[in-house]
């Protein structure tokens, strides 16, 4: 029986008010099945990163509902959110975001830290090891190419256990051969661990790594894919951008 790790009823984002107002999402409703990797896409603007935001709790929608298993977000107060996106979800950056001046390990290691748990180095190893890194695990960032860097950043976001793995552009800053191997790691993450993940792309061939492709245009959903070749959603975008006649 497949089940929802994320559900988003009905999420409306609006930002601004008056004249200057922007709706970003407009009535949304929309979900990830437990296990599986999904891919979102559209033009930009279209509201992708508006979407992963308030999915993931960094947003709050302006009304609707964002159901992680049996919880929703929206309904959380402040401290409540934090601790949520602590515990459950997990978050990688187009631009990694790791601390500078710590090692791999020590970045692995810090969600924890930040709960109050004295992470057990076995634990932080194996993390690292998962993504490759195992020979890494000294290594300061700016020791590090982009790909290995992206790789610590996984590594950080999963070492909570996740229920869910957003990544916003994740393979965006690197060379395609780089990205390659992390979207194959990705890939790994769901098919031997059953890890859900979420990834906005703009590229066809990362959003062919995933079972699903879901397309946004104007903050609605514009389709989506299943088992999609990097031809068929090239396709699909290239009509989704074409003007109107
Ligand atoms: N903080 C904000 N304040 C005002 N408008 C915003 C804000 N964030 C997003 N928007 C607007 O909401 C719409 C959707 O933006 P969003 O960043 O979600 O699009 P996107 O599909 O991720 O775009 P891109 O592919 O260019 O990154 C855009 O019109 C954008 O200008």
């Amino acid at each position: 029986m497949t089940r929802d790790a994320i559900r988003l009823h009905r999420v409306v984002r609006r930002f601004g008010s008056g004249d200057a107002a922007v709706t970003a999402l407009h009535d949304l409703s929309l979900s990830f099945t437990e296990g599986t990797f999904t891919a979102v896409m559209g033009p930009s603007g279209s509201g992708k990163s508006t979407l992963l935001q308030c999915a993931a709790g960094l947003d709050r929608p302006t009304s609707g509902a964002v159901l992680l298993g049996d919880t929703d977000l929206t309904a959380l107060d402040e401290t409540r959110l934090t601790l949520l996106r602590r515990d459950r979800i997990g978050f990688v950056f187009q631009s990694f975001n790791l601390l500078p001046t710590l090692t791999a390990e020590q970045n692995v290691a810090l969600p924890l830290r930040l709960s109050g748990r004295r992470p057990r180095r076995g634990e932080v190893r194996a993390a690292l090891a998962r993504v490759g890194l195992a020979d890494r695990v000294r290594h300061r960032p700016p020791e590090m190419s982009g790909g290995q860097q992206q790789r610590v950043a996984i590594a950080r976001a999963l070492i909570t256990r996740p229920e869910v793995l957003f990544g916003d552009e994740p393979t965006g800053a690197l060379d395609s051969a780089t990205g390659r191997d992390v979207l194959r790691m990705l890939r790994a993450l769901v098919d031997d661990g059953g890890q859900t993940i979420v990834m906005v792309t703009h590229d066809p061939v990362a959003a062919a790594y995933a079972d699903r492709v879901v397309f946004l245009a104007d903050g609605r959903l514009h389709g989506t894919l299943d088992a999609p070749s990097a031809e068929t959603v090239a396709a699909r975008m290239t009509r989704m951008e074409a003007p109107a006649c």
